[in-house]
């Protein structure tokens, strides 16, 4: 019997599922031994004997698949969006019943996106203003992206921590939408557009100065390493974590 980590991939004829089934065959730890996509059946992953299933396809599918990675104890490496607290908390109350499942949870696997957060969390309490633009391909399911709803999260949290009140804006008459989505009281504005992978742009604004703090994810080969680390490590962390940076020694 083998001795790798045995690894399948819902989602796998996606644009980042197809990427996480070559990473995931490629890595000489990792077994690749299941490859599912929409009209697959689930009970293949039991059959295939996976430990540890990505998640890659669209919001109003990973629910449905959690459920079942849960009950048959099979861990999960979840990049797929569209988590709201109530959706959260119905996977941790399905991982109280299957004590010693792991469900790692990452609005973004790309190192520089888990960094952005960092560091538009630790600038937010010094700067009076704070927008969010995320900018991506047009075939992207939601607006806005997990990774600015999570960035806008942090920096409020962080915001409302530091004593910071609302924001300064004396717009009185607007266009529906011209001011963008607001998360936690930070706007946070969806640029789709042809030609366009991942962007995001953290902009601050204080007296007389302003802070940009951007990330590009220039090919689908930047949430790999993410994705691996998560895949080799979510069997030793029981429950759910929330972001790839409980994973990593940020310092
Ligand atoms: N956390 C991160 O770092 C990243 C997260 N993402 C997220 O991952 C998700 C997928 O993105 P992307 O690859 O661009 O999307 P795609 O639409 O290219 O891929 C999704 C794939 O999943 C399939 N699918 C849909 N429903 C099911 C189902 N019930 N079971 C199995 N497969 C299903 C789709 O089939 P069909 O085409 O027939 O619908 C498609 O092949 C999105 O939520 C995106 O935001 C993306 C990049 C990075
Ligand atoms: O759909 C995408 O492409 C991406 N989705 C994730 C998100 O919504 O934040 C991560 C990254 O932005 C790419």
């Amino acid at each position: 019997m083998s001795s790798k980590l045995r690894v399948a991939v819902l989602g796998a004829h996606g644009r980042i599922g197809s990427e996480a089934v070559r990473a995931v065959g490629a890595a000489d730890d990792l077994e690749l031994v299941a490859a599912l996509d929409r009209d697959d059946e689930l009970a293949a992953l039991t059959g295939a004997g996976a430990q540890v299933a990505v998640d890659l396809t669209h919001p109003d599918a990973v629910m449905g698949n959690l459920d079942f990675l849960i009950r048959n104890g099979i861990h999960g490496v979840v990049g797929t969006t569209g988590w709201t607290d109530e959706r959260l908390d119905t996977v941790r109350g399905a991982l109280a019943d299957s004590p010693g499942t792991g469900v790692l949870i990452a609005p973004n696997f790309s190192i520089g996106a888990v960094l952005t957060m960092a560091f538009a969390q630790q600038a937010a309490r010094f700067f009076e203003s704070v927008e969010v633009v995320e900018l991506h391909h047009p075939n992207k399911a939601d607006a806005p992206s997990g990774t600015a709803t999570r960035t806008a999260q942090l920096v409020a949290a962080a915001r409302r921590e530091a004593g910071a009140g609302p924001q300064p804006d004396a717009t009185s008459t607007a266009l529906d939408g011209a001011r963008g989505a607001d998360v936690d009281g930070v706007p946070v504005h969806s640029v789709r557009l042809r030609g366009l992978l991942a962007h995001q742009e953290v902009l601050f604004g204080g007296t007389g100065e302003t802070l940009t703090v951007r990330h590009d994810s220039l090919h689908h080969s930047s949430f790999m390493p993410g994705i691996l680390l998560g895949v080799r490590r979510v069997g030793s962390a029981p429950g759910l974590t929330f972001g790839l940076e409980h994973f990593l020694d940020l310092g």
